[in-house]
């Protein structure tokens, strides 16, 4: 489903972001990526978002080759890809509907599916009864869950997640991660980009390791390695 081949980045000031990296992540799994501060996990996910391109090698999601993918076409790139960010991105005029309806309002869904849709992501993050509420009078955890609804409501098969669980306290952080495991369970493929060691030991699951630009660790089922 994503595959990256021999796949090196160097930003034009000569910085090595990443060297020769190869990963391959089939439909359906959870993975971790973890590594110390500048290992390199922003600039994989900006490569996987097409926000930048690799130096050398390949990227493959689904069908599409990123290598050849025209510029026009990146947006339907993007909607196989749902992304949440550490700092949620929340439309800060709009209500927590208004918030997802215009994720699904960008792809020119019917009025029909978007009064379908956007309750039924609500009630599944648990946010059905602040749909009126703006950003700023919810939780961190709530506006994280907004967020989670909004990268959800077009059905992504791949969930993104870049630091989800940054600017949230241990209790909302296990939420949102219970969350992803739910939302794994039922299909989706989700890569998840942290820091927080207490989260990727104790869900068991894939977790490839960064350390100056290369892959040092891929293990199923790994724990934080404390050196990284
Ligand atoms: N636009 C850029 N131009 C030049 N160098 C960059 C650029 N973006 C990142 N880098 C460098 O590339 C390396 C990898 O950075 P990257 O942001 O991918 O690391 P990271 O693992 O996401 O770090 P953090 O955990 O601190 O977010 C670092 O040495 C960083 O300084």
């Amino acid at each position: 489903m994503i595959q990256l081949d021999n796949v090196s980045k160097v930003y034009p000031n000569g910085t090595e972001a990443l060297k020769n990296i190869n990963i391959k992540i089939e439909k359906g799994e959870f993975v971790f990526i973890v590594g110390s501060s500048g290992s390199g996990k922003s600039t994989l996910v900006k490569l996987l978002l097409k926000e930048t391109d690799p130096t050398e090698g390949r990227i493959f999601i689904k069908n599409y080759n990123l290598s050849i993918l025209k510029r026009k076409n990146v947006p339907k790139l993007r909607r196989e890809l749902g992304i949440v960010f550490q700092d949620f991105r929340l439309l800060k005029n709009m209500t927590v509907y208004e918030n997802i309806e215009f994720a699904l309002t960008v792809t020119e869904a019917s009025r029909r599916k978007i009064r379908r849709q956007v309750p039924m992501v609500m009630s599944m993050v648990g946010l059905a009864n602040k749909a009126k509420s703006y950003p700023y009078q919810l939780s961190g955890g709530e506006q994280q869950r907004t967020a989670l609804a909004r990268a959800l409501v077009n059905n992504p098969p791949i969930l993104l997640a870049d630091e989800p669980t940054g600017n949230l306290d241990p209790k909302n952080s296990w939420e949102i991660m219970k969350l992803l495991d739910d939302i794994n369970k039922r299909g989706t493929t989700i890569i998840l980009v942290t820091h927080n060691k207490d989260i990727v030991n104790a869900m068991q699951k894939r977790v490839i390791t960064l350390n100056n630009g290369r892959v040092i660790s891929d293990i199923q089922k790994g724990g934080y390695d404390d050196e990284n």
